[in-house]
């Protein structure tokens, strides 16, 4: 998916810009607060019907003004589509793709495939599990159309069954609720584990790449003793769940592991090799759904120039280039991405108080 036109109203500082990227590389540079990162928010925001700065959604509409507006001419192919969001300061959301009301925001992920790298991309490293598990996730939802409801069903099965326990239920009661959880966890991890598998094909290449120096191991942790049937595991563990008051194990608790010899990744690498090697899964993910489904993602990449070298710098704007996709990179100096390529930038905008410019 391209973006071929895109308007941006009442979002954050944006009171309203309107622009046309270019198919490859887009630069955005501008000073500390001139609102790149809000152009990228805004792209992801209309993506994904949410932001990745704010829980809260409200805080993204411009100061003084009850709604934002988003608006995309979007194409893959020979395919047009347009794309509008509207938020309201009420927390209403109206989405329209060719004037048609969307109802579920999930739709929305699936038109626009967005690959998210921010400096706070880290957290897919450092902090829990979730958003390694979110990683995965994205990829299994993309990659088979029948992740979404199962893993829904999951959720669904497992709430209720930690409800029970918070009650104190009687094994029998929880039986009905163990038995779907089993059932939809064997597909959802079944999903997840061949995404794993083919995630680590693609991502060899690019971290030979990114770090010839260094073997990284990724490999996916189901939530639960691989060797142990899920089933048997939730009634032997039950004494302890209800003491808990919530379910031990499961596909809830799945993981990606990343690893440098014995060590984690983060105890091993350096900020700088931590970024690439972020960069490079997002890369891989983004290539894995070109190949499944001819899919091509949307790169945003803030800040991209923190904490890399001018050599890195380069190799990670060549891979990203050599994705063909779509790529909006940020940047205070304009200089430190241009230094590190060989050819201009498909387009260049920069940013000031809100308002964004075309250079030509
Ligand atoms: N709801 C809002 N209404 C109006 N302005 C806002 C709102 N939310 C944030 N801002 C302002 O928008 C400005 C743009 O912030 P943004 O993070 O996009 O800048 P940036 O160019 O990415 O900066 P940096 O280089 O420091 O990361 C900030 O000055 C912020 O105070």
């Amino acid at each position: 998916m391209i973006i071929q036109q895109l308007h941006v109203e009442s979002f954050r500082n944006i009171r309203s810009a309107q622009l046309s990227p270019g198919n490859g590389l887009n630069l955005i540079y501008g000073q500390n607060g001139s609102g790149k990162t809000s152009l990228l928010e805004a792209i992801h925001f209309l993506g994904l019907g949410r932001s990745f700065r704010s829980h809260l959604s409200q805080r993204v509409i411009q100061e003084g003004e009850d709604k934002l507006q988003l608006f995309s001419r979007l194409a893959a192919g020979d395919d047009e589509h347009k794309l509008g969001l509207r938020r309201f300061r009420n927390g209403d959301t109206e989405v329209r793709m060719d004037g048609e009301r969307i109802k579920k925001l999930s739709l929305l992920a699936e038109a626009l495939p967005i690959q998210l790298i921010t400096p706070e991309s880290f957290a897919l490293l450092f902090e829990g599990p979730k958003a390694r598990r979110q990683f995965i996730d994205w990829g299994a939802f993309h990659a088979d159309s029948s992740f979404y409801l199962n893993w829904m069903s999951v959720r669904r099965a497992l709430k209720q069954r930690n409800q029970l326990l918070r009650d104190k239920a009687r094994y029998q009661q929880i039986a009905f609720w163990d038995k779907e959880f089993v059932r939809y966890s064997q597909v959802v991890t079944e999903i997840r584990k061949h995404y794993v598998d083919s995630l680590n094909e693609q991502l060899k290449g690019i971290i030979g790449g990114f770090l010839p120096q260094v073997e990284v191991r990724v490999s996916f942790t189901q939530g639960w003793d691989s060797k142990s049937d899920l089933a048997e595991l939730l009634q032997t563990q039950y004494e302890r769940d209800i003491s808990l008051g919530f379910t031990v194990s499961g596909p809830h608790k799945a993981d990606l592991r990343l690893r440098v010899g014995t060590l984690p990744a983060q105890d091993a690498l350096s900020r700088g090799q931590l970024k690439l090697l972020v960069c490079a899964l997002r890369i891989a993910q983004g290539r894995l759904l070109q190949q499944q489904l001819n899919k091509n993602s949307i790169y945003l990449v803030d800040d991209l120039p923190s904490e890399l070298d001018k050599q890195h710098r380069k190799l990670l704007l060549q891979e990203l280039v050599d994705t063909h996709a779509q790529v909006f990179v940020t940047a205070i100096d304009p200089a430190a991405i241009s230094d590190s390529l060989n050819f201009p930038p498909d387009r260049t905008f920069r940013v000031e108080r809100g308002e964004v410019k075309v250079i030509e």
